[in-house]
């Protein structure tokens, strides 16, 4: 059986002033239906390259990406993706700036499921409350949360994270996290996330795909989390499956990863 989502032997050249560049090289990843999965790797070694390229921002020079047996071509609603900082239109409330993807994608619904599906997603990230401000008027998490709501009202088959939380403060983070695993776990949707945080990969992720250094990078590494679901961040600080996922991960970043150096 095919996997819903593939990426097979992607690779991309960009042409700089110096001359061609190669970004990626022989990215393989087959991802089933409602899998969680993380990319982590240091600065620079092409994980939002790979993020574009599923979500059809940027073209495969190899390889390509297959969704659900069709080849990703262009950017489209079936993969929606929520960035660092917030994309919201400032003119706009919130309410308006999921409606907006609400009207676009949902155009053959009428207007009162349109409305209802709008208060649907933003009530899943607790904003319903601030449905009138504009976003200059909300915080940083806010601000996101609305950007998660848009993306989800989207109901795409895959949702791209890149690195959602990373310019939020370690509470807000922390909340948004658990927030996103509720979701997750209430919807099951399949979904690519970028971070540079260890634990928030090995507390939301069924898979953490660690990328090797560029030139040419390629997946180094995938750890398979197997820690039953529903994860609650506090009974994990402790448990020695958790500390050895983290640790695993932590050795692979900081050079002494016990899986490659037995290889
Ligand atoms: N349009 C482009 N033209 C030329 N080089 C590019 C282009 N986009 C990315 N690169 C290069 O490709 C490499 C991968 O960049 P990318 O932004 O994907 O890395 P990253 O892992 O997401 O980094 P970070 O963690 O810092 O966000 C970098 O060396 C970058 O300079």
């Amino acid at each position: 059986m095919s996997a819903y989502l593939s990426i097979e032997n992607v690779g991309i050249t960009f042409q700089g002033d110096k001359g061609p560049f190669c970004a990626l090289r022989d990215v393989s990843l087959k991802v089933d239906k409602g899998q969680f999965i993380s990319i982590i790797g240091h600065s620079g070694c092409g994980k939002s390259t790979l993020l574009n390229i599923v979500a059809g921002l940027s073209a495969a020079t190899t390889g390509g990406v297959i969704l659900e047996n069709a080849e990703v071509t262009a950017p489209g609603p079936d993969r929606a993706v929520v960035f660092q900082n917030h994309s919201l239109l400032p003119w706009l409330s919130v309410y308006d700036n999921v409606r907006l993807a609400v009207d676009k994608v949902h155009k053959a619904r009428d207007k009162a499921w349109r409305h209802d599906w709008t208060l649907h997603n933003l009530s899943l990230v607790r904003m319903e409350e601030a449905c009138d401000k504009r976003p200059g008027e909300i915080s940083g998490g806010m601000k996101q949360r609305v950007g998660i709501a848009r993306a989800l009202s989207m109901e795409p088959k895959v949702l791209l994270l890149d690195e959602p939380f990373g310019a939020l403060d370690a509470l807000t983070r922390a909340h948004l996290q658990d927030g996103l695993m509720e979701i997750h776990q209430r919807l099951g949707n399949t979904v690519l996330m970028i971070t540079h945080d260890v634990d928030e990969a090995v507390l939301l992720s069924d898979r953490i795909v660690m990328m090797g250094n560029g030139p040419a990078a390629t997946i180094a590494r995938i750890l398979a989390v197997d820690l039953p679901r529903p994860r609650r961040r506090v009974d994990l600080a402790c448990d020695a499956a958790y500390t050895h996922h983290r640790a695993e991960v932590l050795r692979f970043l900081h050079g002494h990863d016990t899986a490659r150096d037995a290889a």
